[in-house]
């Protein structure tokens, strides 16, 4: 079968794939997304699963962490899990096309009773977001929780202690910092109508009142 997928698709739509396959990738679904899309981004303890615990609270929306998804894989023991692992320990990037699979499978399982969902720590490369947006759906909002190196590093060693995270290392969050530094600037430079960039060196209280505020009036919107 021949695949149609074609130039970049902007309807919000989740494309059934030929029954061979298709290496463009697209979901395996007719269903559509209609609930907003959130992409939310930050560096390594900026604080962007503290923010998606407040929102999943208040809106009900799904959170699909792409670093918790990795994270499941390789509790699973699978061959290709030990490879994420490896790679996770090093903080550098696992191949783009792992963790979009794993997002369409896990946006797939909870549409049809999602009312919205927050993709937390992606995209962390500029491919990766026109991945997404070209084969699932494009994004209505991009959450960026800004904060300084040094926040970002005494966030972590504090979460550390109790985090079991095998990441949660000094040496490690040197590398994953760069890693972010690295990319961060060309992801989000993509994205200037729709980003919110928000300071994140406040309370956790302050933060999400901000958050709120562009949040609101997307729900109503939809
Ligand atoms: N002071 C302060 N601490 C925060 C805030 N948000 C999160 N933290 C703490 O910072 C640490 C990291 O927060 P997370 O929400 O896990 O950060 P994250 O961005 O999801 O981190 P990664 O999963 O590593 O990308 C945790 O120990 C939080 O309790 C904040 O607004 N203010
Ligand atoms: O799209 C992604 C998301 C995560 N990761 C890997 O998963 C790790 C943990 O990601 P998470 O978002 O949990 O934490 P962060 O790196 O922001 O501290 C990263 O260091 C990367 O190795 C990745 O390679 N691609
Ligand atoms: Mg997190």
């Amino acid at each position: 079968m021949t695949c149609n997928c074609g130039p970049r698709q902007t309807q919000r739509i989740v494309r059934p794939p030929p029954k061979t396959g298709c290496s463009c990738g697209a979901l395996q679904s007719g269903s559509q997304i209609n609930v907003p899309i959130i992409w939310v981004l930050g560096g390594p303890g900026s604080g962007k699963g503290t923010q998606c615990d407040k929102i999943v609270a208040k809106y009900g929306f799904t959170h699909l962490s792409s670093g918790d998804l990795l994270r499941n894989e390789v509790s699973s023991g699978s061959p290709r899990g030990q490879e994420l692992s490896a790679i996770m320990e090093k903080g550098e990037l696992v191949p783009m096309e792992v963790v979009l699979d794993l997002l369409k499978e896990a946006i797939l399982k909870s549409l049809p009773n999602s009312k919205g969902f927050l993709i937390d720590g992606y995209p962390r490369e500029k491919e990766q977001g026109v991945m997404f947006e070209k084969n699932i759906s494009p994004v209505d909002l991009v959450l960026f929780f800004d904060a300084s190196e040094e926040t970002l590093v005494k966030r972590l060693l504090g979460r550390a202690e109790t985090s079991g995270r095998v990441d949660d290392n000094e040496e490690t969050i040197k590398k994953r910092l760069h890693t972010f530094n690295t990319h961060n600037d060309q992801v989000i430079s993509q994205y200037t109508a729709k980003l919110k960039r928000i300071n994140a060196e406040r309370d956790v209280g302050a933060i999400f009142q901000e958050v709120e505020s562009y949040l609101d009036p997307l729900v109503a919107s939809k």
